[in-house]
């Protein structure tokens, strides 16, 4: 318990620590799955401490664009020149885990190289193309990204502008785009850095259209870097974050590529340019899918960052008085900050937990898609586009929460909210947007309510609740004794009448428009109803994984996960108190619950997030800083701006000096 405390830390940090009900250590452990895991992580945390050239020269925060891109590469190469430390088995835990160390919170130069250029290879490729590509791009002989959004379209990828014409006279296919729209715009790292890219374009062969598939194109020279000719590419421009990545647009000019190109373990094109169909129409999307399940655990890591670094300075810093004279409190103490915080943290440990479950259930489907049975893909499609979507909206939301409990250094960028914010609030928007890809969960369901209205409910384990007739009334008596089962029971009565009343909304619509207008005009209803069924499924995993904590975590974790079930009830109360399925009375007996959650939720605040294991490298916040020293860090910090470099700034020669001097002239 103490092994986070040491000589020189803040006083009421210490006090923090001293005072929590559970060991640190065991709480990690139930967080992260084995000893095993922690002791990889220490191991890791050592080696990139260990490596001078890892560091920054100055703090990212201080460098301009170019600086950034530049500091980005170097460390990427030296990164990637060290992944012997990384375990190649675990490439997504470990990996995430020692990227992070070295690179923080942006993308850089490779991050599509990884994160979607080999998943793509891996997965798309036949085994002859993946004798020749795989080695290539493990051995980083080149660098690759994925191109598939396009200035015009990005979402719907039905209607990608960018052509690939299969000629069989000369066995290649044409890439072309034949608009500006048809520009491909936003790819990580193609801007200057890829050579490489796996290219999402419309495949025509004999006259007739087949859809988006993905081909590999060679878009630079391998030695001067010069593009190839029929080739447009370049940077496009400062973004909200991710500055240290030069995504990018690209355009083709009838630029010619072999046959064998096109990623072909699916759909092939045979020489004479026969079309062999995949077994599934949506395969080609694996990546996606892919990239959705991992963001999950991403996004809960950046939401616990921002919730450790909201509680440690809410534990160091004092403002105002709760008894008059007693002297000034930590904000902590505040029931209001308790409330802008305590649930953020509640959420990042439910969104973790979510996440093992979907890589789990991803490595299921991987393994059944090596078998050719495609029977899961709907069942991981609608999970992982539901859960991208509402952990990505509530982390932003965390996360600025976080920022504004923490005054006006929650502003600065020294305490990283501002980057934290600008990394994971790109998850709301990546991979797809997130009214979309609730909109895509509202149709698994709506076949789901379908079924269950014809009678031969044959659903999905995670749908069973839609065919069950639960009670009218919740069972909900006193707050204390609300828990596990009383509380799953309601979210899937709250989940269940929001499904069907989309579904009945649906159909009355459809008797009076065409079905693609019904569906639009019950829009919002659909994704009420997907978000309803991804809260559910989130608190049932969440209640699920906490039963099986022992020992002096379980309380803790108990209460996190009925908080988190508590402030969906109360904030949602409309939900929940129609056709009287609870009370007012109930209402307000859950709510002085909640109340009493977060006062018992107050002892353990700060070893709830020192179980996170951030080091100071990782978190790279001074307001969370893991000894509490904040005050003179803050000023150790804004000595490094570079407008401190000197007394006086030209600017004050140029401009301000003579204004002055005049103003004062005409006295
Ligand atoms: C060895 C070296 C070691 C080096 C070490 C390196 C270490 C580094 C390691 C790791 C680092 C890891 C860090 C991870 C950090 C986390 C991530 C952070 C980084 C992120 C980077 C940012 C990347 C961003 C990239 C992109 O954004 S790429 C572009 C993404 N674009 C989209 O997502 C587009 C969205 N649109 C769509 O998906 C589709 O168009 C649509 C909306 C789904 C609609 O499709 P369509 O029109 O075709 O279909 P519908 O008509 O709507 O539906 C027809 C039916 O098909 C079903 N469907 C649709 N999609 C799928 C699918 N994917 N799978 C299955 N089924 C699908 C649909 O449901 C319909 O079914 P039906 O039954 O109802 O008919
Ligand atoms: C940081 C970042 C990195 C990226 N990296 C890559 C990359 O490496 N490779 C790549 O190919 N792409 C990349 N992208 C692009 C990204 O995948 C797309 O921006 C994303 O899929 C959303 O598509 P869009 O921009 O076309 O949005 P749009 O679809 O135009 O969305 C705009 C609005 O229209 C709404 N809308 C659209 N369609 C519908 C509908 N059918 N029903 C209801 N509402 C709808 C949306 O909800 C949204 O409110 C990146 C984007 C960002 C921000």
């Amino acid at each position: 318990m103490s092994n986070l405390i040491q000589t020189g830390d803040n006083a009421d940090i210490t006090k923090e620590r001293r005072n929590a009900t559970f060991d640190i250590h065991d709480m990690s452990l139930f967080l992260y799955g084995s000893e095993e895991i922690l002791k990889r992580r220490k191991e890791m945390l050592a080696f990139v401490k260990s490596k001078p050239e890892f560091n920054d020269p100055i703090p990212t925060e201080f460098m301009n664009r170019e600086q950034r891109v530049d500091n980005g590469a170097r460390k990427i190469v030296a990164m990637t020149d060290n992944t012997d430390e990384i375990d190649a088995g675990d490439f997504f835990g470990e990996g995430m885990y020692f990227q992070g160390l070295i690179m923080g919170r942006d993308l850089h130069p490779m991050s599509l190289h990884y994160v979607m250029f080999l998943p793509t290879i891996q997965g798309q490729s036949d085994d002859e193309q993946l004798d020749e590509w795989l080695p290539l791009t493990i051995s980083r002989s080149f660098v690759g990204t994925y191109a598939q959004t396009e200035l015009g379209h990005g979402t719907n990828l039905s209607k990608l502008e960018t052509t690939a014409t299969y000629d069989p006279k000369a066995g290649e296919f044409v890439l072309h785009s034949p608009s500006i729209t048809a520009a491909k715009w936003w790819p990580g790292g193609l801007g200057k850095s890829a050579n490489v890219a796996i290219v999402v374009a419309n495949l025509y062969t004999q006259g007739e259209c087949k859809g988006p598939h993905p081909f590999f194109v060679q878009l630079r020279d391998y030695d001067t870097h010069e593009p190839l000719k029929g080739i447009t590419v370049g940077d496009i421009g400062p973004k909200l974050g991710f500055n240290t990545s030069d995504n990018g647009f690209l355009l083709f000019n009838n630029f010619r590529i072999p046959r064998r190109n096109m990623l072909m373990r699916y759909a092939k094109v045979l020489p004479d340019g026969t079309y062999i169909k995949p077994q599934h129409a949506k395969l080609a999307f694996g990546t996606m899918v892919f990239v959705r399940s991992i963001m999950i655990k991403d996004q809960s890591t950046q939401l616990a960052a921002a919730a450790c670094i909201a509680k440690r300075y809410s534990a160091i810093r004092r403002q105002g008085e709760i008894k008059q004279g007693a002297g000034e409190v930590q904000i902590l103490d505040y029931q209001t900050q308790q409330l802008r915080i305590f649930p953020v943290m509640a959420r990042a440990f439910c969104f973790m937990f979510a996440a093992y479950e979907i890589r789990d259930l991803y490595m299921k489907v991987t393994e059944q898609l090596g078998e050719g049975n495609t029977e899961l893909l709907p069942e991981i499609h609608a999970l992982t586009s539901g859960l991208k979507s509402v952990v990505s909206y509530e982390v932003a939301l965390g996360i600025e929460q976080c920022r504004m409990a923490c005054g006006g250094h929650g502003y600065s960028q020294a305490s990283a909210f501002p980057e934290i914010y600008a990394y994971a609030v790109a998850g709301c928007t990546y991979e797809g947007e997130n009214i979309v890809m609730l909109l895509q969960v509202a149709r698994f369901l709506m076949k789901a309510a379908e079924e269950v209205m014809n009678g031969k409910a044959k659903l999905a384990d995670i749908c069973a609740y839609l065919a069950k007739r639960g009670a009218n009334k919740s069972r909900l008596r006193t707050a204390d004794e609300y828990r596990g089962d009383v509380i799953i029971e309601d979210l899937e009565h709250v989940a269940r009448n929001q499904v069907f009343r989309a579904y009945d909304s649906l159909k009355r619509k459809e008797k009076e428009m065409p079905s693609e207008e019904a569906w639009n005009k019950t829009a919002i209803e659909l994704c009420k109803a997907s978000r309803w069924h991804v809260r559910l499924y989130l608190a049932k995993n969440f209640l699920h994984k906490i039963s099986t904590a022992k020992g002096a975590i379980r309380e803790p974790l108990e209460n996190l996960a009925r908080l988190y079930a508590f402030d969906i009830i109360t904030s949602s109360h409309g939900e929940f108190l129609r056709g009287g399925f609870m009370s007012e009375a109930q209402l307000d007996e859950l709510k002085g619950g909640f109340y009493t959650l977060l006062e018992r939720l107050r002892r353990n605040a700060v070893a709830i997030v020192d179980s996170w294991d951030f080091d100071d490298k990782e978190l790279h916040s001074i307001l969370g800083k893991r000894d509490g020293n904040v005050y003179s860090s803050l000023l150790d910090w804004a000595q490094q701006s570079q407008l401190n470099r000197t007394q006086v700034l030209p600017t004050f020669n140029k401009y301000l000096g003579p204004m002055m001097k005049e103003g004062r002239s005409k006295l």
